[in-house]
């Protein structure tokens, strides 16, 4: 059964337009959960535009189902530029610090909208293999931000990963265009690639209801989905919106 991990970035950012604590992240985190999410997925970046370092250390003490937090590991820290709020005292320390079930490895940058290209491991492969090393000795699960290509997923294995995650924006787009059955094509070539060598399959990244029904990748084993289930469940409340996710998920 794949499961579904929600994403509250955007909820963090939400709350992050104003000097206030609603909307609460943990109580949506708790809600998600009771309604039937498997995960819940965080992203803090640097600049802490939604998540920041304080929720992870809230989500950590106040959930009982897998956190994720994913970002670039070679991310300094950096000072908070708002009052009462903590500075972002670097990926890896905030990992050490928090210890969550899995970190995500994304090659994020500050001036970068949102995560937009998976690794490219000729580049990173070597300096992430003791990074990977580390998180791994303090008890995290680690996943890289892919690309699907097949011929990266050794190189993925190589570095030490426990698993990839699929970066399925390409899926997402081909599917909104009406024209996506090479590029799932593409992504099951990926995700037989890499459980080929031994890695877990994740994916996430605009998947919505629209275009996950039709995601049939069988080896996947996670779903990281933020911006459109956030949307949803303006619409359809937290639980309904959990439930048709669910449900789609089970209808691939
Ligand atoms: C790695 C990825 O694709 C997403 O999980 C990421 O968290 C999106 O970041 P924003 O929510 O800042 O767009
Ligand atoms: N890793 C993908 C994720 O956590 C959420 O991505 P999105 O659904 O906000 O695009």
């Amino acid at each position: 059964m794949t499961i579904l991990s929600i994403n509250l970035n955007k909820i963090a950012l939400i709350r992050n337009s104003r000097d206030t604590t609603i909307p609460d992240v943990l109580d949506h985190a708790r809600q998600c959960i009771a309604a039937g999410a498997g995960g819940i997925t965080v992203h803090p970046r640097p600049d802490q535009r939604h998540i920041r370092a304080d929720d992870c250390r809230e989500l950590k003490a106040g959930i009982d189902v897998e956190l994720n937090i994913e970002g670039n590991p070679f991310a300094p820290p950096r000072s908070s530029d708002r009052a009462g709020v903590s500075d972002y005292p670097g990926f890896m320390a905030l990992v050490e610090e928090v210890r969550p079930a899995q970190a995500t490895l994304v090659p994020d940058g500050d001036a970068q909208l949102t995560s937009d290209h998976g690794f490219d491991l000729e580049v990173d492969g070597e300096r992430l293999q003791p990074v990977i090393e580390q998180l791994k000795a303090w008890g995290c699960r680690v996943s890289l931000f892919m690309d699907p290509l097949p011929e990266a997923m050794a190189m993925a294995r190589d570095a030490g990963a426990d698993r990839i995650e699929l970066y399925t924006e390409r899926y997402a787009r081909a599917h909104a265009a009406g024209d996506y059955l090479q590029a799932l094509t593409d992504y099951q070539a990926a995700a037989r690639a890499a459980a080929k060598v031994g890695l877990g399959v994740n994916a996430g990244h605009d998947l919505n209801l629209s275009n996950l029904p039709d995601f049939d990748i069988p080896e996947c084993l996670e779903v990281s989905i933020g911006h459109a289930f956030t949307v949803d469940a303006l619409q359809y409340g937290i639980e309904r919106a959990i439930q048709l996710y669910l449900q789609a998920l089970e209808g691939r």
